[in-house]
């Protein structure tokens, strides 16, 4: 029995992945794998047991990477489950920002009386808005959310115009020939009456928006943030918006400042809060990591590299180990030694990570063990891990 723990709602869609007679959920205290979803792991410890840890969502700020590579632990997201999501949210922060929707709504509850219809009529003028056609739209990060807002804000009839240096084949692909790119991130705040950002934080990422990129801005500008708090710097924006530079702040990653704050809109991280993009993320999640756990196959892993090979032989031993020349040959002397034949092979790296799949003929219990014990003698092995088929 393999034991997944879960933290935060994992949709039950999720777990219903996980068949009974192979698997419980939450009963141990070494669990195999954790299916999580914004769970910060940085402060939650995971023992040696955690063979993987599968994120039901596309940000892993939350997961500590080096440690779980040198833990030999597998981390997984569920690349596009939510884009949709996310997407839709900002195509209606957006209608937010530029029509009086809270506060004609406020107004018109306090009225009263028969004529209530007539003096809605007689109001009305004081929720004047604007339209987002014809207006430009910035987008940074052409990924599965960015892509889709693309099309999504395109079609609303608005100049778009995307910044993605790193752009994968996929997601070019999928962009629509028509949408212009920005040479650099200049040029796109200052061409755009409206910037949305749909970039992962990373290092590399954090104050990408500050004082300096807030001041090309074009005066009166919009800038909604739905990827993560420390992508905008908080005080240069606060900045920004005391001096009218920009006009509002829309985003789902807070502080007590930006919340309080009169020219912003904040909501509390719902963008892949959806009844379907939280079953996509669950089933998505569970299907990576069984997968791992029955096969040793990974796929869209954040940290891994991707790795398929038929399981058609019976016993297959993987082995996690440092990217080093020669791995291959000290491995597979060591099975020589124990007269094991290989019947597949398949080595794999990615940074400093490396990844060997090795398919035999049944080995028994004891004389996998005495080879386990061997194997992870060398230093530059992280894990070795039997899996039998069908088990
Ligand atoms: N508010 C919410 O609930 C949600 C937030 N997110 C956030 O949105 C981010 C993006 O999500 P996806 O589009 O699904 O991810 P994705 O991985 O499909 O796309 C991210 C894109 O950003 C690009 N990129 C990275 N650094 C960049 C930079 N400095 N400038 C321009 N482009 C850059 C990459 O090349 C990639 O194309 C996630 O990493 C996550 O942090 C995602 C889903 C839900
Ligand atoms: O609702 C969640 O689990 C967070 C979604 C998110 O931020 C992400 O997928 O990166």
């Amino acid at each position: 029995m393999l034991d997944i723990k879960t933290y935060n709602m994992i949709a039950p869609e999720g777990t219903a992945e996980f068949p009974a007679d192979k698997y419980t959920i939450n009963e141990t205290d070494k669990p195999a794998a954790l299916l999580i979803r914004s769970q910060d792991m940085h402060k939650t410890r995971f023992g040696t047991s955690v063979l993987a840890i599968a994120r039901a969502g596309v940000g892993v700020n939350n997961i500590p990477l080096v440690e779980a590579n040198s833990n030999g632990t597998v981390v997984f997201n569920t690349p596009g489950s939510n884009a949709n999501a996310v997407k839709e949210l900002i195509v209606a922060m957006l209608i937010l920002a530029t029509r009086p929707v809270f506060s004609s709504v406020q107004w018109a509850k306090k009225l009263n009386g028969a004529d209530v219809s007539l003096q809605t009529e007689k109001g009305k003028n004081h929720f004047a808005g604007t339209e987002l056609q014809g207006k430009t739209i910035g987008i940074i990060g052409l990924g599965s959310v960015g892509s889709r807002v693309a099309r999504a804000t395109a079609d609303l009839g608005m100049h778009v115009i995307g910044y993605d240096p790193y752009i994968s084949v996929e997601h070019a692909w999928r962009l629509s020939n028509d949408i212009p790119r920005a040479k650099d991130l200049s040029e796109l705040l200052q061409k755009s009456d409206y910037v949305t950002i749909h970039i992962p934080y990373t290092e590399g990422n954090k104050d990408l928006i500050s004082s300096k990129e807030l001041a090309e801005l074009k005066d009166g500008a919009i800038l909604l943030n739905y990827s993560r708090w420390g992508i905008v710097n908080e005080n240069a924006v606060i900045d920004a918006l005391d001096s009218h530079k920009i006009a509002q702040y829309l985003t789902d990653f807070s502080s007590e400042k930006v919340i309080k704050h009169e020219s912003t809109i904040v909501t509390p991280h719902i963008g892949g809060t959806t009844l379907e993009a939280e079953i996509n993320g669950a089933i998505m999640a569970a299907q990576t990591l069984k997968k791992y756990l029955e096969t040793g196959n990974i796929v869209n892993s954040v940290n891994f590299p991707a790795v398929e090979m038929p399981f058609d032989s019976n016993f297959r031993i993987t082995l996690i180990h440092q990217n080093v020349p020669n791995m291959v040959g000290r491995i597979t002397t060591i099975l020589a030694k124990y007269d094991i034949n290989i019947d597949n092979m398949i080595n794999r790296s990615r940074e400093q990570i490396a990844y060997t799949m090795i398919d035999t003929d049944n080995i028994s219990e004891k004389t996998f063990n005495k080879l386990k014990n061997e194997l992870i003698e060398i230093s530059e092995v992280i894990r070795v891990r039997e899996i039998r088929k069908n088990k």
